[in-house]
């Protein structure tokens, strides 16, 4: 589906929006109540990524498509992996046949497992067949991705002996570590994480329990955008959030703040408002920590007509698609002064934005929703929008609410 997409006339925004869960947290929590009967989920995403998630994760046997979700993909190659008795092909979309695996692969199979490649070495499909690991001690590197250490760190104490990971290289995407160890923990599993030494204890049953997954702030960050390229007043109050979160893009809210975006707390509620009318001159930011926020900020950035510097970019290469790429394409489509490295994306100062450019989304939720707020300054079209299922199928509507007009043309 194309839609024509254009900003509300009164860009003074004030609304309430209730985004879905996060992702994930969704995935891990998933895996970890299959892995533990007696754990509730609460505010379970409705994205594609959970669905695929959920679905792959009741069966055993035969071909498991995961589509685009890549937690879904690493995370369900650990757990089928340990899961004596079963024997799946585990696949997904053609992009994600090009999205590398071969590092939790080697973990897996050095620890015990019988996991092979059907196709190309390295990449999914993967063929799996579930089997007792023995071992409880692996090294392996953390430069590429972190799902492949949570994979491991989300089977970890169901094994026998729990598991020992020592992380080679400098570690990326840390948070998403983080909050693997987090929720490890919530449900009452022992973890350290020390240097480059990850420790999981091995616990055989939990007490019953629920995780209360907190909204997407991913999702979240279009909306900062949003607050950002509107006008002084708006407030825009998106639920349910908690101060201190598991997610590392909360760190939106200072980076935000470069933008005149302030964001008070309320009761599992933030609110985001536009306090001020000038932003900083530059913005330069490492987001190796959050690389899923780079394409909002780029946008944001080209929407404020400010240059940006954005670094710690490694990873976007093998998202859903080269992002890096993807960007570059697209806002030098809309007059962008933007130069991309295999790590880095440079925004000189612009005031340039042509109008009634339709933007392509190439399989990736967020090129849709990271452009969307430039309808604010012009009229888009946007390409396969419905990409947005992947995290945030609610998004369209959402911006109804807040008065953008959406046409299907
Ligand atoms: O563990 C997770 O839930 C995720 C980790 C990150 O991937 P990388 O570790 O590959 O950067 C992130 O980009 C992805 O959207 C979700
Ligand atoms: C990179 C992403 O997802 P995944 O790797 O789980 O497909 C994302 O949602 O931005």
């Amino acid at each position: 589906m194309k839609i024509h997409l254009a900003g509300p006339n009164n860009t003074v925004l004030k609304d309430t929006i209730k985004i879905t869960g996060s992702k994930s947290e969704s995935n891990r929590s998933l895996l970890l109540s299959a892995l533990y009967p007696g754990i509730e989920i609460q505010n379970l995403s409705n994205s594609d990524d959970a669905q695929v998630m959920e679905s792959g994760l009741m069966q055993k046997k035969g071909t498991v498509n995961i589509h685009h979700a890549g937690t879904a993909m690493r995370f369900l190659t650990g757990y089928f992996a340990a899961l004596e008795g079963s024997d799946v092909i585990l696949t997904g979309s053609k992009r994600m046949t090009e999205r590398p695996i071969k590092i939790l692969v080697d973990a897996l199979n050095e620890l015990g497992a019988d996991i092979s490649y059907v196709n190309e070495e390295g990449y999914p499909p993967l063929r799996i067949k579930g089997k007792k690991l023995a071992k409880n001690q692996v090294s392996l590197p953390a430069n590429i991705s972190s799902q492949y250490i949570s994979s491991l760190l989300l089977i970890a104490p169901s094994l026998e002996n729990g598991l020992e990971l020592e992380l080679v290289g400098k570690i990326t995407s840390v948070p998403y570590i983080n909050m693997t160890l987090g929720l490890l923990n919530e449900i009452g599993i022992e973890t350290s994480f020390q240097g480059n030494t990850i420790l999981v204890k091995p616990k055989a049953s939990v007490n019953p329990t629920a995780l209360v997954v907190e909204s997407d702030w991913s999702s979240a960050s279009y909306f900062y955008s949003i607050v950002a390229l509107s006008d002084v007043g708006s407030a825009i109050t998106l639920s349910a959030y908690k101060k201190s979160s598991l997610q590392g893009d909360s760190v939106l809210q200072e980076i935000y703040t470069d933008f005149g975006v302030e964001t008070s707390f309320g009761k599992n509620e933030i609110t985001l408002i536009k306090a001020s009318d000038t932003p900083k001159s530059f913005i330069d930011c490492d987001l190796v920590n959050a690389p899923d926020i780079a394409q909002t900020i780029a946008v944001t950035c080209f929407g404020l007509g400010i240059g940006c510097h954005l670094t710690g970019l490694h990873t976007l290469k093998i998202k859903e698609t080269d992002r890096l790429e993807a960007l570059n394409t697209e806002l030098t489509k809309l007059g962008a002064d933007i130069s991309v490295t295999d790590k880095t994306l440079t925004l000189g100062t612009s005031s340039i934005m042509n109008k009634d450019i339709a933007i392509d989304t190439y399989n990736d939720h967020r090129m849709a929703m990271a452009f969307a707020p430039l309808a604010l300054r012009t009229s888009l079209v946007i390409n396969d929008a419905m990409v947005v299922t992947k995290s945030y199928p609610d998004f369209w509507k959402d911006l109804e609410k807040l008065h953008f007009k959406v046409r299907e043309l």
